[in-house]
């Protein structure tokens, strides 16, 4: 290839199409006719490319450099910490330094991109000092909420406890208890290893899935207790306590894991969260997987303590009902609701290998907004039907029950078979279990399902969440607001997941994605949204 800029086997930095990213990839071809270089990425995917979307290694990373350097304090201060940039100082030709440059640039341009794609203008820098004040104040609303006999938004303020009585020393150790027992859990050599999807440095990292085993041990540790005169209603009594305590754990975590994520090397940062701006990194989380030798801080906080407890709560609840209403068995909806909201948990503990190909394990960093969401958000708030149910009972007929059994069963199904489509075909896109399945294949190598569950809608798994999120309020009749809270803030919550989502696949796939898009006209409810 004589004439042309970059030459056979040489080594340099390939923009990933329809991405902002570059990667370390080699010159494998020229075609003069189309003017497009093949060029081999480390995964072995094979490309064509235009001369526009490559760079020559050392241009790149000189230009990086430079850029970088002439921007926020902040950033200055990090480059001599980093073991990342050291060696890029140090070895400053080498690929992984290169490679490291790469990813930098390209994270904190996405995070720039993200920082200012907003939700009405809140998830933005700013928008994160307004989250980490609302978030925990919203908590303290509904709970606030929930004990009262007629709970509505026009309570407000609602009527606050005082302030001393919020902290609990027992509480809090309690609570340190609980989490301490769902580490030893994990950690215990019981169970399946699962590898993760590859990383961007092509490694896959292994998780203990023993998610199912954590639970029935914890189901069968509470019934023990309850038999032994330990009186979990202590839970509904103190309720408030409890959330305080983990509240201040869930921010001692993020303090930890944001001092921790200044330390790694760029190729662990997550694309988003890397923004420089500290609150707002802060929030979002800049590690991509935080881990203490092999135990994997986000995917334990999101599976295990959050998701168990909240179980562990709603059992309580059930006896904080029949104590307070004088019943021999809980009531019918309180049935359904433990029952509705047990099968949910379990159902992701067993399939827990499925959350590894889900946008948090795979995107996300580990910062503010998963850790509190995980420890608190879940566990209190996901609860509040089975507490509301406490002091304020709603009989069911045997016919309301059963429609409402039947739309639980409906919604399971449809979350249940499209995520394991995709987890499956994600997995093992050759599954010949898979076969009768249509593809749209990306120029990542990757392809998107076109029929199937996710040829119906764009995330048909939403859908499926969002019936049963229907059966789960039903339970609680039309008197109030509160029992329909989860309702309302799920909606919120997907519509803005699947745009978010959307947005990182058009960037991901480009014009794979607007096919897929055109094909498959509907986000999440067919013929409507
Ligand atoms: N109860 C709760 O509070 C919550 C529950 N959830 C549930 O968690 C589950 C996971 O949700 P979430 O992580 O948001 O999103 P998804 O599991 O839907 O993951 C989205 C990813 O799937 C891949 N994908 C999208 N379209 C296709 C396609 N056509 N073919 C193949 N792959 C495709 C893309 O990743 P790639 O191409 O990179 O593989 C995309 O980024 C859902 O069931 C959701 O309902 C979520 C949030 C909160
Ligand atoms: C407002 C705020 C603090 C938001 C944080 C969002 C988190 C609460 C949720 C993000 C994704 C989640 C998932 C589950 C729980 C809620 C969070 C953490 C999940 C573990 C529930 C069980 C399901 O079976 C699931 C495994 C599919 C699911 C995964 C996503």
């Amino acid at each position: 290839m004589p004439t042309v800029k970059y030459q056979k086997d040489e080594t340099v930095m390939g923009r990933w199409p329809g991405s902002s990213l570059y990667y370390q990839v080699k010159v494998v071809g020229f075609d003069s006719k189309s003017q497009l270089y093949t060029v081999i990425y480390k995964d072995g995917t094979e490309l064509e490319l235009k001369e526009q979307d490559i760079r020559s290694a050392a241009g790149f990373q000189l230009r990086s450099r430079s850029r970088s350097r002439s921007r926020s304090p902040g950033r200055r201060r990090s480059r001599s910490r980093s073991p990342a940039r050291t060696t890029r100082r140090s070895s400053s030709r080498t690929a992984a330094a290169v490679a490291a440059a790469a990813i930098t640039e390209s994270a904190k341009e996405s995070s720039r991109k993200d920082a200012k794609s907003t939700l009405l203008g809140l998830w933005s820098p700013s928008g994160a000092y307004f989250w980490l004040l609302f978030l925990p104040a919203w908590v303290l609303f509904l709970l606030l909420q929930v004990n009262m006999e007629d709970p509505s938004l026009v309570n407000f303020p609602p009527p606050l406890p005082p302030l001393e009585t919020l902290w609990d020393t027992q509480a809090f150790g309690i609570v340190i208890l609980w989490i301490l027992f769902q580490a030893l859990l994990y950690v215990l050599p019981v169970g399946k290893v699962s590898e993760g999807m590859p990383l961007r440095t092509g490694e896959r990292l292994k998780y203990r899935t023993n998610g199912f085993f954590a639970i029935v041990v914890s189901a069968l540790v509470a019934v023990a207790a309850v038999y032994q005169g330990i009186d979990l209603t202590y839970i509904h009594s103190n309720f408030l306590q409890l959330s305080v305590a983990t509240f201040l754990i869930s921010v001692l975590l993020s303090i930890y894991l944001y001092i921790r994520s200044r330390y790694v090397s760029a190729d662990q940062l997550a694309l988003g969260g890397n923004s420089g701006n500290v609150v707002y990194d802060f929030f979002k989380g800049r590690e991509l997987n935080p881990r203490i030798k092999n135990f994997d801080l986000k995917f334990f906080c999101e599976m295990r303590p959050g998701l168990i407890g909240w179980c562990l709560i709603n059992f309580a609840m059930a006896l904080a009902e029949m104590k307070q209403q004088g019943l021999d068995a809980p009531s019918y909806a309180m049935i359904l609701v433990n029952v509705f909201q047990l099968l949910y948990v379990v159902d992701g503990l067993w399939n827990e290998e499925a959350i590894l190909t889900t946008m948090d394990l795979m995107h996300d960093g580990f910062g503010f907004m998963l850790a509190f969401g995980d420890l608190v958000w879940v566990p209190f708030t996901y609860t509040l039907q089975a507490y509301y149910l406490v002091s304020h009972p709603n009989p069911l007929s045997p016919l309301v029950v059963a429609l409402i059994v039947t739309l639980k069963l409906v919604g399971f199904y449809i979350f249940r078979k499209s995520n394991s489509e995709k987890n499956a075909f994600r997995r093992n896109p050759s599954d010949p279990t898979l076969s009768y399945l249509k593809t749209i294949p990306t120029a990542t190598g990757k392809s998107l399902l076109v029929s199937g569950w996710w040829g119906v809608v764009r995330h048909p798994n939403y859908l499926g969440d969002l019936i049963m999120a229907l059966a789960w309020s039903l339970p609680c009749g039309f008197s109030h607001l509160l029992p329909w809270y989860y309702m309302i803030y799920f909606i919120i919550l997907l519509v803005h997941r699947d745009s978010r989502d959307m947005s990182n696949c058009r960037r991901k796939y480009g014009s794979a994605w607007d096919e897929y898009c055109r094909t498959v006209r509907y986000r999440i409810i067919p013929r409507v949204y």
